[in-house]
């Protein structure tokens, strides 16, 4: 045991023997009659910056590469996942066992959120943390995911108790760091790592998202928020970047007309080299 040990495992930073039994497992089991390979969740510091957008074009992006892919919408009080992929219909369904059954995209990709359950999909979640966490262990245990190679999760935005909850429940092989410009990336990637440190969750890495506008006339790059300080930022938290996103009305206009499975994104090359890799 080594010196400086505190004998209570919930204080002590040390890494000695007797450890592990101390750790408790918040994880939550699948049903037996799923299977789910790799889970990848998509955090950012707030909302609006794209986190629904890199989780959507991740998943549309290892879907085109042969693998079975889902989605698990997690930001339940800002459930955008639906729209993008145009599942506007309670596309849900029961098995005789009473699993969720999640709606399918044109292409494929298993999608579970909130909005597809709702009555009406502009009904507001107005829940509490611990109703919202629950719902997404739900979504998570109680939903048949058939043999699903990746899982992209789009968690809630922030560091607070939600996220915080659905990092402790769902057994993530990793998380991608969504950010844009004109955020306090600094800070934000920093608490994002500190979180994914203490859980012991690999990162990897950083996307940086509304990056900059390419004039359409010139070619010329416009950084619209100011200039980026991502790269600094991933060097002082020795974390990748993996992408950087331009502004473009065609992103918005395709997730506006629920076509976002078929939006080309060769920006996130490495991104889904990361996943792959995972
Ligand atoms: N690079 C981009 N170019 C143009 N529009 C974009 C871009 N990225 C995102 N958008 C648009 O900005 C809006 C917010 O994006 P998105 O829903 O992905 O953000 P979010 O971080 O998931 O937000 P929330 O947590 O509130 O759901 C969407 O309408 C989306 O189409």
């Amino acid at each position: 045991m080594s010196e400086s040990c505190t004998h209570n495992c919930n204080t002590c930073g040390e890494s000695c023997g007797s450890r592990e039994e101390a750790q408790t497992s918040f994880l939550e089991p699948l049903n037996p009659s799923s299977i789910v390979k790799k889970v990848i969740g998509v955090v950012s510091g707030k909302g609006g910056v794209g986190k629904s957008l890199v989780t959507s074009m991740m998943a549309v992006s290892m879907s085109g590469k042969g693998y079975k892919t889902a989605i698990l919408d997690a930001d339940i009080t800002g459930p955008s996942i639906p729209k993008a992929f145009g599942l506007s219909d309670n596309g849900v369904g029961m098995t005789p066992n009473g699993l969720m059954i999640p709606a399918v995209s044109a292409t494929g990709i298993e999608v579970m959120s909130a909005n597809l359950i709702l009555d009406q999909e502009t009904d507001p979640v107005i829940w509490r943390g611990p109703v919202i966490a629950g719902a997404v262990k739900q979504f998570w245990q109680e939903t048949l995911w058939e043999n699903v190679d990746y899982m992209f999760v789009d968690m809630p935005p922030g560091t607070g108790d939600v996220p915080l909850t659905v990092f402790q429940s769902l057994p993530l092989d990793g998380i991608i760091i969504v950010t844009s410009p004109q955020e306090l990336v600094s800070m934000i990637v920093g608490k994002a790592v500190n979180m994914a440190k203490k859980m012991n969750i690999p990162i990897l890495g950083l996307v940086e998202n509304m990056s900059y506008l390419s004039c359409p006339d010139c070619g010329k790059q416009i950084a619209v928020f100011g200039e980026s300080h991502i790269d600094e930022v991933a060097e002082n938290y020795g974390v990748k970047v993996l992408a950087r996103i331009p502004i473009d009305p065609k992103i918005a206009a395709s997730v506006d007309a629920g076509t976002v499975e078929y939006l080309e994104a060769p920006w996130l090359k490495e991104a889904v080299d990361a996943a792959e890799a995972v």
